[in-house]
């Protein structure tokens, strides 16, 4: 994928600086160390190959910059934090661009769930599947107060499967039992419903779910980066080596998995439900 980086704007010094690609917008704050990144992907922010590539990216350049400790990540897009993988990557393609699309998908999980940032996610939109991943992968969530912002691992209402480490990761934030009946209903959850089950650990206004964000950010950043971060790690990297040592494997289910042609005419029924919803 071509990434097309955006340009500084211009200001007065780092804090005004926004730097970034096409798809993902940082910005950067130096003197706090947080910088906010952005989604913006329209309409729905569907994790595309390039979404995925540009926000690889992104955080690699934050992680390799000590001056950012911590990032918020949010949406650009009104009314949605991301609508999960792009269902087209995932349809009609042959076997090798669903190999290289699965390992993008790995790659971005794995470096948010053992990222040394403090991650805090602003959800000011919906936020089914893989987007709920991604905010899974988080130090700590924060959802807007909207009914129509639904959050869950839905897949199985597409008639595919969570890969075991979705499964894994739903798990380690709301437990076993809940994750068992989500995960098999293809539960997507209101927000009130979301905070019971432990899915999001706030739930705002929408006009204050970013400077709620900023908030949490300052208590997680008071405490020592070394302490948190090997606390983090004893966490979660038990869950992060079940995939590093399955990686090729994992590519490969995925792909025979997706390539069924029972499958794919799910997820083609599924598009198109998607489309018909709107005529
Ligand atoms: C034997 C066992 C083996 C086990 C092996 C396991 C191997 C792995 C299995 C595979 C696992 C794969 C995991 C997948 C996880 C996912 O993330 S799948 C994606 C799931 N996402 C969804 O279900 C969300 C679908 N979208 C929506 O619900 C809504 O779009 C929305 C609530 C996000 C927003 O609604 P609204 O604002 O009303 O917009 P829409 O009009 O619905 O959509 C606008 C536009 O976007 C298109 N679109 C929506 N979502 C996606 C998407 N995810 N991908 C691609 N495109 C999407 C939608 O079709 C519209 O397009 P048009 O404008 O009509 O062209």
């Amino acid at each position: 994928a071509t990434i097309r980086r955006t340009e500084p704007t211009a200001g007065s010094g780092d804090s005004a600086r926004r730097f970034g690609t096409q798809r993902v917008l940082v910005e950067p704050d130096a003197a706090s160390g947080v910088a906010v990144m952005k989604f913006k992907n329209p309409p729905v922010n569907s994790l595309s190959l390039e979404l995925l590539t540009e926000f690889i990216i992104s955080l690699e350049k934050l992680e390799n910059d000590k001056t950012f400790r911590g990032v918020i990540l949010t949406s650009d897009c009104p009314r949605v934090f991301s609508a999960g993988l792009d269902l087209t990557e995932m349809c009609g393609k042959n076997p090798a661009h669903y190999a290289e699309y699965w390992k993008a998908v790995q790659e971005l999980w794995l470096r948010l769930y053992l990222s040394n940032l403090v991650l805090i996610a602003a959800i000011n939109g919906a936020c089914p599947a893989g987007g709920c991943l991604i905010s899974l992968t988080c130090d700590y969530r924060i959802l807007a107060d909207n009914p129509k912002y639904l959050i869950g691992l839905n897949e199985t209402l597409l008639g595919i499967v969570a890969p075991f480490w979705f499964k894994d990761t739903l798990v380690n934030t709301i437990g076993h039992r809940a994750s068992e009946q989500a995960l098999q209903l293809g539960l997507l959850f209101l927000p009130a419903e979301a905070l019971q089950v432990g899915l999001v650990d706030q739930v705002v206004p929408e006009d204050q779910v970013l400077s709620t964000a900023l908030s949490v950010m300052a208590r997680w950043m008071a405490i020592p980066d070394h302490a948190r971060q090997l606390t983090k790690n004893m966490m979660r990297k038990t869950t992060v080596d079940r995939l590093v040592k399955q990686r090729d494997a994992d590519i490969q289910n995925f792909v025979s998995f997706i390539s069924r042609d029972s499958i794919q005419k799910s997820l083609q029924m599924y598009l198109e439900k998607l489309k018909q919803k709107k005529g």
